[in-house]
């Protein structure tokens, strides 16, 4: 039997570059894990068959699930003839902008290459993962790193210092792709820098990390979704240091150095808001 945890990422930087022919865009973000975790338990069967059990209500267990994609994608890689059970404790919450699928996904093919043996490196583990989607590559290695290309080209990073972060994900559901699809290129105000973000993290100055941030999927989902917004003000009112939108959305997510002042917002927004997280960059 096989354990692996399947940790939930924010992006603290995330550009789009441009508009690409494959229905994908050139993207540029500064990705960060936080200690929000899917737990996997996987263990080998007798036959060949992938089977995926799961706690959570609304989330496929056949084909449509990343990480049964990434048990059959594992298998056509290797050429390994071999079953496996993987169950997953679903903590992440779900269409949040937060990569739950893609960590779950990468924690299967960590998890599988050692039940099953197949000693693929982390770099191959990552190609098979960018098969399954644009965050996989990035959830295989964790930690702290620039993604570019669609996300699937990673360049890791030193880790980020260790963060209080508060996760609020309002009760709405997003679309990655209607997203991406509602942007305008010519109408993106700032472009946030990776470059500048990983000096900033070098210097370990959150006030320099403030300066740095930047998601310019933002206002395209707060556009639709204003409460978005509402919850950035009211993270920042209550006393977040810095607050931004995680991925395409609608998961907000607050930074603080103190934890008893993390605690403190996250108590305050579980008062109105049912999906409130607290955890660390570390
Ligand atoms: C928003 C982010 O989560 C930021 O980390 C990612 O860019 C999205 O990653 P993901 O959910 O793994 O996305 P995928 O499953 O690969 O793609 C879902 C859809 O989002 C759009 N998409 C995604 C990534 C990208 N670089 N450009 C896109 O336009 C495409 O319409 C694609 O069909
Ligand atoms: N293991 C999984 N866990 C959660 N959702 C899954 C999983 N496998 C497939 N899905 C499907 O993927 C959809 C998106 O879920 P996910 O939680 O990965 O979104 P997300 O956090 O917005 O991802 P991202 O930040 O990468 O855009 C869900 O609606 C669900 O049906």
């Amino acid at each position: 039997m096989i354990y692996e945890s399947a940790r939930a990422k924010i992006n603290l930087t995330l550009d789009v570059i441009a508009k690409r022919t494959d229905g994908f865009h050139e993207v540029e973000m500064v990705m960060q894990t936080v200690d929000l975790c899917d737990y996997l338990t996987m263990t080998e069967r007798d036959d060949e068959q992938i089977a995926v059990t799961t706690n959570a209500a609304f989330v496929p267990t056949d084909e449509r699930n990343l990480a049964y994609k990434a048990a059959l994608l594992l298998r056509e890689a290797t050429g390994v003839r071999k079953g496996a059970l993987i169950d997953i404790d679903k903590r992440i919450p779900v269409a949040a902008g937060l990569a739950g699928g893609s960590a779950d996904a990468a924690a299967a093919l960590r998890g599988l290459n050692r039940l099953w043996n197949t000693r693929l490196s982390h770099d191959e583990l990552a190609e098979i993962g960018a098969r399954i989607g644009s965050d996989v590559p990035f959830c295989i290695y964790g930690g702290t790193a620039i993604a570019r290309g669609r996300g699937e080209k990673i360049e890791r990073l030193p880790s980020a210092p260790c963060y209080f972060v508060v996760l609020v994900k309002p009760a709405i559901s997003v679309s990655t792709a209607d997203i991406y699809g509602a942007l305008r290129l010519d109408r993106i105000v700032e472009h946030p820098s990776a470059r500048k973000m990983t000096e900033a993290l070098s210097t370990r100055d959150l006030d320099r990390v403030v300066l740095a941030a930047g998601n310019v999927l933002e206002p395209i989902t707060t556009e639709i979704h204003p409460e978005v917004a509402r919850i950035k003000e009211q993270l920042l009112r209550m006393g977040a240091v810095f607050a931004q939108m995680s991925g395409s959305g609608p998961t907000v997510f607050g930074l603080t150095t103190r934890e008893q002042k993390a605690k403190r917002i996250a108590m305050e927004f579980k008062t109105w808001i049912k999906e409130v997280y607290l955890c660390r960059t570390c």
